[in-house]
């Protein structure tokens, strides 16, 4: 019923191609038309502008001070899905029943197929210059033709598990739309939409007039004292406040959100100065400046600490330095015990990994991980974190440890693991950073081109763009096993 995910890479989606192939620069003066004239959504002081790199964004068109608002969308405008059912259009395509299995970006993208096959309306706003302005294709790891450019096993499981995942979901809905106009939908849904305990509901003004009121009128007429009007005037003021802003938090209603235009914004981990807030007394989803921001800088925002896997395989880009950025190195139970036996100059004493293996440190093998449900590019193998903020994990080094410890050292830790939380000594200390620093090391060593390798690359790749037929793909995978790279040293360098 449908074809490979990787054959028509460059797709382009059905919304573009009915209509006249016309430049994505005119489609942006549109969606500007639109925002300004058809969809009361303000904005001052940015301009919309393409760059190589991250495709469209906002700019700053003059010196921007900290807290000014760029632009306000109307809350009606937005594309929402929340809870388990609905959005209503999607229902109106498919059966209630199927809809609550499927996820939220899976429900997303019924509701834009409904917007660009049934009905383009949201709010009797018609939203076709907004859904005109989206981007034809993606880049992202799942329309790759082999990930092997990656040098990051980890992630070749990760894409599969996405790929299963979303043909089981497509089965569902296939009557309704095909494979590659919903792999469409959720990618959209995927790297533009934004998530939070959103409020249930807008400032509604007139229930606290109302309160007012009715305290004015109890008190005028003598029915009670201030401070008996001012409970009862609480109870009013407290249960709006819970139903907007503490029920949706307590029960997670996780709600999750497009904003027309807003979704323009890129995204930098640190130092962005844009952010997106909900303006519970406007009713509008607003873009505003957290800093000053000098004129001509592209005003990005944070889309939350996303490492590159994630960036990469939902957004389809590398960031450089991420400070978010992690390794999944392999599991415990997969080290090279016998190198790190001779680089520590220590044996692992009988019965520590059996311990190790009770207590749940040694993980699980890469292959159980595809079938773990797991829906972000988590670590679904139990395989070993390195993160760039705080180094290896925490309970790796215990483990370590413990593993390499010896008889002395482990019966004075009681013969538990929990004891090595801590360093015990200097010289249990060594080996374990040792171990660490090995299968990093290994790590390293198993790539199939060096770092120093692949920057000379980039480069020539880079000054030879319009000579090469380099595609978006190469330039990625090579942007991204570098940032990889680069991480695995730093974390060595950190464990000398
Ligand atoms: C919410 S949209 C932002 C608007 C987008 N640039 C466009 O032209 O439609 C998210 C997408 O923008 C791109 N993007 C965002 N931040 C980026 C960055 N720092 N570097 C490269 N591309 C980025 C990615 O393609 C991502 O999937």
């Amino acid at each position: 019923y449908h074809s490979s995910v990787s054959s028509p890479r460059r797709r382009v989606s059905p919304l573009q191609a009915t209509k006249p192939r016309v430049g994505r620069q005119n489609r942006v003066q549109e969606l500007l038309d639109w925002a300004k004239n058809t969809a009361d959504i303000k904005a001052g002081g940015i301009e919309l502008k393409s760059s190589p790199e991250s495709g469209l964004g906002w700019f700053a068109t003059r010196t921007i001070p900290a807290n000014s608002v760029l632009l306000s969308v109307p809350s009606a405008l937005v594309l929402s899905v929340e809870g388990t059912d609905g959005p209503p259009q999607v229902e109106k395509l498919v059966d209630r029943s199927i809809v609550r299995t499927l996820p939220w970006y899976a429900r997303m993208s019924l509701y834009l197929h409904y917007l660009s096959e049934k009905d383009p309306t949201i709010s009797g706003v018609n939203v076709q210059p907004w859904l005109d302005s989206l981007p034809a294709q993606f880049d992202t790891p799942l329309h790759w033709d082999s990930l092997k450019e990656l040098q990051y096993p980890y992630m070749e499981v990760a894409v599969a598990k996405q790929k299963k995942d979303w043909e089981a979901y497509h089965r569902q809905v296939q009557g309704f739309l095909s494979w590659e106009d919903f792999v469409w939908g959720c990618e959209c849904a995927r790297s533009r939409a934004f998530s939070g305990a959103y409020s249930g509901g807008a400032f509604n003004p007139r229930i606290y007039v109302f309160t007012l009121l009715l305290v004015t009128l109890y008190v005028g007429l003598n029915l009670g004292t201030l401070e008996q009007a001012a409970n009862g005037a609480g109870v009013v003021v407290s249960a709006s406040i819970l139903k907007d802003f503490v029920v949706p938090k307590l029960f997670k209603q996780q709600r999750y959100i497009i904003c027309p235009v807003i979704d323009m914004a890129n995204h930098q981990s640190i130092g962005s100065g844009g952010e997106v807030s909900f303006e519970y007394f406007a009713n509008a989803y607003s873009l505003a400046s957290s800093k000053e921001i000098p004129a001509g800088k592209e005003v990005t925002i944070s889309y939350g600490q996303r490492s590159n896997d994630q960036l990469l395989q939902y957004y389809g880009f590398v960031e450089q330095d991420n400070p978010n950025d992690v390794y999944i190195l392999p599991a415990l139970r997969e080290w090279d015990i016998e190198t790190i036996e001779k680089k520590c100059g220590r044996k692992v004493a009988a019965g520590r990994l059996a311990k190790l293996e009770r207590a749940g440190l040694l993980g699980s093998t890469v292959e159980n991980a595809a079938v773990e449900s797991n829906e972000e590019a988590a670590n679904a193998a139990g395989g070993v974190v390195v993160k760039r903020g705080s180094g290896i994990d925490p309970a790796v080094l215990q483990a370590l440890r413990a593993l390499l410890s010896t008889d002395e050292e482990w019966s004075v830790a009681s013969e538990a693991i929990g004891n090595f939380v801590e360093p015990v000594n200097s010289e249990n200390e060594r080996c374990a950073r040792i171990a660490a620093r090995t299968a990093l090391e290994q790590e390293l060593s198993k790539k199939a081109t060096t770092l120093e390798e692949d920057e000379t690359l980039l480069q020539r790749m880079e000054s030879m763009k319009k000579a090469t037929d380099a595609s978006v793909e190469d330039f990625l995978a090579i942007q991204f096993r570098i940032e990889k790279k680069k991480l695995l040293q730093e974390t060595i360098d950190r464990l000398r």
